[in-house]
């Protein structure tokens, strides 16, 4: 099937944005520098995500980077500062973090497309990502402890729960590189496909999960996040039972009782075992 990609915005200097039908992609565009991203780069990527989380018509992101030689090289070390990156403004930032959680919490599924290079803050937007399907050129690694950086949260904690705790030592206290093979072997990534294939195996995937329930697989997500999301996860996952329990008649004789300003019936409901 031949695929028609097109532009959903013009105006980012860092990012490209683009939707094939109900599948959008957003695509760090800094091949240059290996797609490593400043404050700029991510504020663009946290506004494209927003936006597809509250487009209806799309139904499945891929996140990835422009060119073969990198998915992402984590923050620009060019513009790393006394306390975090630095954009136009001055001000040090690690809003990448922001990022992290966008993704976790958006109720879509986000599909990281690697080709190349997934190096430090980079290789953790891969990790929290729904599902990653590699090229078999892609290569994994950590990079924080040679350049100075760590990431103790999800680039930590969830790297265990993905690969095991002694895996996720060995990745940050060796900074050695993975194949892409290795990181399937490891269970750190869904698929390896030949380079030329992995655009065509992503949309693939997304093809399948857009056939399924959209709701379904937003509890699945949120569900599956919220132990180790803690409150902030249990807090989207009460948040996807609240919209559910808004569409019920039950929580609709709530609403009317008080605007008719009378006592809510709610005996005609049943209570479920
Ligand atoms: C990615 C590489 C392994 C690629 O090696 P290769 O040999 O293929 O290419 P070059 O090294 O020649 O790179 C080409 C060109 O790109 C420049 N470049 C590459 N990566 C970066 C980068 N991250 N920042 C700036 N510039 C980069 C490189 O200098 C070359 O430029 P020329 O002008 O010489 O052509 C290899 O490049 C590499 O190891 N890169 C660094 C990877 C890295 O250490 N990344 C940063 C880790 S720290 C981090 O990402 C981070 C960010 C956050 O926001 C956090 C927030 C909160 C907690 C933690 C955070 C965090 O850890």
């Amino acid at each position: 099937m031949v695929r028609k990609w097109e532009t959903i915005e013009n105006d980012y200097q860092d990012i490209l944005f683009e939707r094939t039908g109900k599948i959008a992609k957003i695509a760090i565009n800094r091949p240059e520098v290996r797609n490593a991203f400043t404050p700029l780069t991510v504020e663009e990527m946290i506004d494209a995500f927003a936006r597809c989380r509250d487009d209806s018509t799309i139904g499945a992101i891929i996140l990835t980077g422009q060119g073969d030689l990198a998915f992402c090289s984590g923050g620009d070390q060019g513009v790393r500062g006394n306390g975090g990156y630095v954009g136009k403004d001055r001000i040090p930032r690690l809003n990448v973090l922001d990022l992290q959680h966008l993704i976790r919490i958006i109720p879509k599924p986000v599909i990281a497309m690697v080709r190349g290079w997934s190096v430090g803050g980079g290789n953790v937007l891969q990790l929290v990502c729904d599902l990653t399907i590699s090229a078999d050129n892609g290569k994994f690694a950590q990079s924080g402890p040679k350049v100075g950086s760590f990431d103790g949260g999800y680039g930590s904690g969830l790297l265990a729960d993905t690969i095991g705790m002694k895996r996720a030592k060995e990745v940050w206290f060796m900074c050695k590189t993975y194949t892409a093979q290795e990181a399937y072997d490891m269970g750190w990534i869904n698929k390896v496909v030949p380079l030329a294939d992995v655009e065509t195996e992503t949309l693939a995937w997304c093809d399948t999960m857009l056939k399924r329930s959209p709701m379904s697989l937003r509890l699945i997500k949120a569900s599956m996040n919220a132990a180790t999301d803690g409150l902030a996860g249990i807090q989207q996952l009460a948040g996807d039972s609240t919209l559910l329990y808004y569409t019920s008649d039950e929580a609709k004789e709530g609403r009317d009782a008080f605007m008719e300003k009378r006592d809510p019936d709610f005996d005609k409901f049943p209570k479920f075992p």
